[in-house]
């Protein structure tokens, strides 16, 4: 109980005046309340008793206008208080949300959305609550049982004794329960966390969810965890009703006891008959406090609950900050190097290890490697988002981890692969990165970004309304807003991360060619799977399993023949139309599929035309587990996620790999000839070459030296 208490009075502390206010406010009304059932000792004993209309009437003005005035200062202690927890509840909210834009970003990747939602939409509301009843309810019940118990010892002390030992009975239940309902409301609370997680995710993954048809195992998983929370949900009922359920029993039986001794002791002549009233009204008040006091009981068992839950959050570690401020190198595109930089998110293996690289001021260079091989990781350590657990990232010299993020990051432009956009309009979505630029200026960064035209076109044009996060707009458009928004800021250095990936080619060759444009006097550093796009920049950075394994120019490496040139070898000879719509692969690139290695070049000029072009948009499904193997598919561009179903796990599948550019799949089940054990979803807008069942057939009878070699890789890949 006491540290709600604390809890509330700190919540009040800032308005310490309006505080003083309305407690004074409700000791009058409080003092009103509890003292006018004496009024009837004095009515019976000196003005019905003797017969004296006077004092009758006297008596009775002094109790009509003591009356008015107390009960008016409740009024008015009502509407000091409504302001006053309205005060501490956006005070509050305002502390949590601060606390959340300062945490560490690793918090929001370990908690769910849901889970922190329900500080707001569970804690916040449960101590606004415990607020009300206990300041309101609460506190007058304890004044009224003060000062009733004082009263009822003047006017009879042996049944106040009795009243007294019987109430201590009625806090013995819940004090012995409290423990037990404490626990109980915090698996509850825990269990609703969970519950708008799952609710929050459900919304935001439909489109998944159709695609793979998981609808049936969500439901089976909702309904799941709905049985979780009636189970502990009815624990909490059953626990809340025993805690107000003893004290009413109790009373009860004070009551009983009250009456028969009361009565005995005005039968023998021990108490007038206007002090039995009295005692009796008085002790019926001090019975409705108590009572009332027992319906807080549970609200300070919730309200202590979400306290601790709110100092959790409030406990998260901040980001951490220097104090170097990034204007010292606002004259100077930045320099940046790693030095032995060694990370890792949790503590079961490192993502990056000893990274030593150098990106000199105003050169552009790329981070390129397969996926998962760290090198988004490196954007966000060079966004401050991490520190290094080893080694140092430095800027212009200085020590990243010494510098005030907030200036840092304002030198910043960065384009994600997902981009959020805000509920708003599209000029506040582009201005968001430059709150005091013109109009004029947001138009040029989006003619620069090349959407202007499109938003021009549109009703509203810049007025247009972005509605939940962008969902009206398509991947493509909403990257080029987000392109804008990073180009509107004019930053000495920029970080694309596969800011191109969900555009179509003439787009991705247009946008680059702007980025190519702004890399003058600037630092730029992209990530990108597609080689194809970076054959120009200063430096290309090779990473594999969070190694640096390569680097130098794509000339360069090249001609060093490493890994940089493997990858390079798979994503070339893949060709796409400008459109985006047709794709197709030369024979030395259709030489280098383990399938077709060696074979006639007439041969695979004959092979390479059984392949047609099928495109797919970002999460749209390529392949459904269970589904019977027709096609052969082979990556001209894009990104797309293997997975499996696993009702273990939160998103009812687990993911396997991402394939990319020049990546392929699909042949297992296409030859052994059974269902497909995994699924495969765009990841990003693709386009795919396919070849179907009988075209690969065909080949296969017409060329039995392919066939021979297509059933040794498979069974060397199914080994
Ligand atoms: N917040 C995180 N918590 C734990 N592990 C993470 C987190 N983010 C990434 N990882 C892991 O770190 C590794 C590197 O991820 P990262 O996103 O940096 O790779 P990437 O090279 O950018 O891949 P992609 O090209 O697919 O985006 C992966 O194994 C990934 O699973």
């Amino acid at each position: 109980m006491i540290p709600v208490i604390r809890f509330i009075f700190a919540c009040m502390k800032p308005y310490k005046k309006l505080a003083m206010f309305f407690f004074s406010m409700q000791l009058l009304d409080f003092a009103f309340v509890s003292l006018a059932p004496l009024s009837f000792k004095v009515i019976i004993d000196r003005a019905i008793e003797p017969k004296d209309m006077d004092a009758f009437v006297l008596i009775l003005s002094v109790l009509g206008i003591s009356g008015l005035i107390c009960l008016s200062a409740g009024v008015v202690s009502d509407f000091v208080f409504a302001k006053l927890n309205a005060l501490a509840q956006k005070d509050l909210r305002t502390k949590l949300f601060v606390h959340m834009q300062q945490t560490n970003i690793g918090f929001f990747q370990r908690t769910r959305a849901g889970e922190l939602l329900s500080y707001f939409s569970v804690d916040a509301p449960s101590i606004e609550r415990a607020m009300s009843i206990i300041l309101t309810t609460g506190l007058q019940s304890l004044f009224v049982v003060a000062v009733s118990t004082i009263a009822l010892f003047y006017l009879q002390w042996t049944m106040a004794l009795a009243i007294l030992v019987g109430a201590s009975a009625i806090f013995i239940g819940p004090y012995l329960l409290g423990g037990k309902a404490r626990s109980v409301h915090s698996s509850f609370m825990d269990q609703i966390g969970l519950l708008t997680g799952d609710l929050q995710e459900n919304i935001k993954g439909q489109k998944v969810i159709r695609g793979f048809n998981l609808q049936r195992s969500m439901t089976d998983k909702f309904a799941g965890r709905l049985q979780a929370l009636f189970a502990i949900h009815y624990r909490k009922n059953a626990i809340t009703a025993q805690l107000e359920r003893i004290p009413m029993i109790s009373l009860l039986l004070i009551n009983l006891t009250i009456i028969g001794l009361g009565s005995y002791l005005a039968l023998q002549g021990h108490i007038t008959i206007g002090s039995l009233v009295a005692f009796f009204t008085m002790y019926t008040s001090m019975g409705n406090s108590v009572f009332n006091l027992t319906f807080t009981i549970p609200v300070f068992a919730d309200a202590s609950v979400s306290i601790d839950r709110m100092k959790q959050l409030l406990d998260e570690p901040k980001e951490a900050n220097g104090s170097l401020r990034a204007e010292l190198w606002t004259d100077k595109p930045p320099e940046i190097r790693f030095e032995g930089v060694s990370f890792r998110y949790s503590e079961e293996r490192d993502i990056l290890q000893q990274i030593k690289l150098d990106i000199p001021s105003g050169a552009t260079a790329a981070f390129v490697g397969s996926s998962g091989s760290g090198k988004s990781t490196l954007v966000q350590l060079l966004l401050g988002f991490y520190e290094p657990n080893e080694g140092r990232i430095d800027i212009n010299g200085k020590r990243l981890q010494d510098m005030d993020r907030g200036s840092f990051r304002d030198r910043i432009g960065v384009v994600f692969q997902d981009n959020f956009l805000f509920n708003g309009t599209i000029m506040d979505n582009i201005r968001m990165s430059k709150p005091e630029a013109s109009a004029e200026e947001v138009v040029a960064a989006a003619k620069e970004a090349e959407i202007h035209d499109y938003i021009a076109g549109l009703p509203d044009g810049y007025d247009s309304p972005v509605l939940d996060e962008g969902s009206n707009f398509s991947g493509g458009q909403r990257q080029r807003i987000a392109i804008a928004r990073a180009i509107l800021r004019n930053p000495p250095l920029l970080l694309l991360d596969e800011a191109t990936s969900a555009l179509d080619p003439i787009s991705e060759a247009s946008i680059n060619r702007t980025f190519d444009k702004l890399a003058k006097d600037r630092t730029v550093v992209t990530v990108t799977h597609r080689l194809s796009s970076i054959q120009g920049v200063d430096r290309i950075f090779v990473f594999d399993q969070g190694r640096l394994v390569d680097s130098g120019t794509h000339r360069d490496m090249l001609e060093a023949g490493g890994y940089y040139k493997r990858l390079w070898e798979k994503q070339s000879g893949l060709t796409v139309s400008s459109n985006g719509q047709d794709a197709e692969i030369d024979e030395e690139r259709l030489s280098r599929l383990p399938f077709f290695e060696g074979v006639d070049e007439a041969v695979l000029r004959e092979i390479k035309t059984l392949f047609h072009t099928e495109t797919f948009s970002a999460g749209q499904p390529v392949i459904h587990a269970g589904e019977h193997g027709e096609k052969f598919y082979l990556i001209a561009r894009g990104q797309v996620e293997v997975t499996r179903r696993d009702s273990a796990s939160p998103e009812g599948r687990v993911r396997l790999a991402v394939l990319e550019d020049g990546d392929h799949f699909g042949e297992i089940a296409l030859l052994d000839n059974v269902p497909r054990t995994a699924g495969v979803t765009a990841l990003t807008s693709c386009v795919l070459l396919v070849m179907q069942r009988k075209g690969l057939y065909y080949v296969l009878s017409n060329y039995p030296e392919i066939d021979a070699r297509v059933r040794r890789t498979l069974k060397e890949r199914t080994k």
